[in-house]
């Protein structure tokens, strides 16, 4: 149990676990500061990182392997000792759909609050995520900023169409970060850098892997 854990039981508050999933097709500084930024604000006594296996809604034909994106998260984040990483969406089968991780992470952490981080673009979509309601009902969503994603009118949809579930929807300013994977994809294909885009030790084992060439 960490010490943010004991300082919660003892004021008889649950602990809050942060989630981050993800494609990270590859990982990089626009994931880690959305994280970061949401444990600290939140007090979120850890962010456990899960690579999907299947991401239920990007069609790409040349997505990583999961190993390989598992292995991009696990350099990322092993010099934050909140952060954690989890290969559930990788070992299962089929589409990784958020439901069937939370109802999986509700039994081996009953006495956590799940937080989901997400960046703005993601939160737009919540809604149309499989079983959205029940995953409203078991985690609170965290959308941090990010450039090009205004999340006011969301804000303003929820308030008229869901409100019910306004308070189980956070938004987090950060520092953005106008940086996608997509674009360190293409970056690589051309030749262009991408250092200081993503940690050193990703950009290191993506080129010793070779990946993002010729696809
Ligand atoms: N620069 C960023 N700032 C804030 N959140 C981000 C940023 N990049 C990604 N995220 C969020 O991190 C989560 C995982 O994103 P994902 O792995 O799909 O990265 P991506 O950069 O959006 O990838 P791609 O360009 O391949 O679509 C999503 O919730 C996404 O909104
Ligand atoms: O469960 C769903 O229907 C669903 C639909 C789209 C995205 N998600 C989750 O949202 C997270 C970010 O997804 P992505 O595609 O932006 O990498 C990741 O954990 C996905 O599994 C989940």
């Amino acid at each position: 149990m960490t010490d943010l854990e004991r300082l919660a039981l003892q004021k008889r508050e649950k602990p809050r676990l942060g989630i981050m999933g993800g494609t990270f097709d590859p990982i990089h500084y626009g994931h880690l500061v959305a994280a970061e930024m949401a444990r600290a604000k939140f007090k979120l006594s850890k962010v456990l990182f899960i690579p999907t296996g299947t991401p239920p809604h990007k069609h790409r034909k040349d997505i990583s392997a999961g190993p390989m994106r598992y292995e991009m998260v696990r350099r990322a984040i092993e010099d934050n000792e909140f952060f954690e990483i989890s290969s559930l969406e990788i070992e299962r089968e089929g589409p990784s759909y958020t439901v069937d991780t939370l109802r999986i992470l509700h039994r081996t952490y009953p006495e956590h609050e799940l937080y989901f981080i997400t960046g703005s673009d993601a939160l737009l979509e919540i809604f149309s995520w499989r079983e959205a309601e029940e995953i409203l009902r078991l985690i609170q969503f965290i959308g941090a900023a990010r450039p090009g994603f205004d999340a006011r009118d969301f804000f303003l949809k929820v308030q008229e169409e869901h409100p019910d579930t306004q308070e189980k929807i956070h938004y987090l300013e950060v520092p953005a970060l106008a940086i996608s994977s997509t674009d360190i994809r293409s970056r690589v294909q051309c030749g262009e850098p991408i250092r200081y885009l993503l940690p050193e030790a990703v950009r290191l084992y993506l080129e010793e892997m070779k990946l993002y060439v010729n696809k």
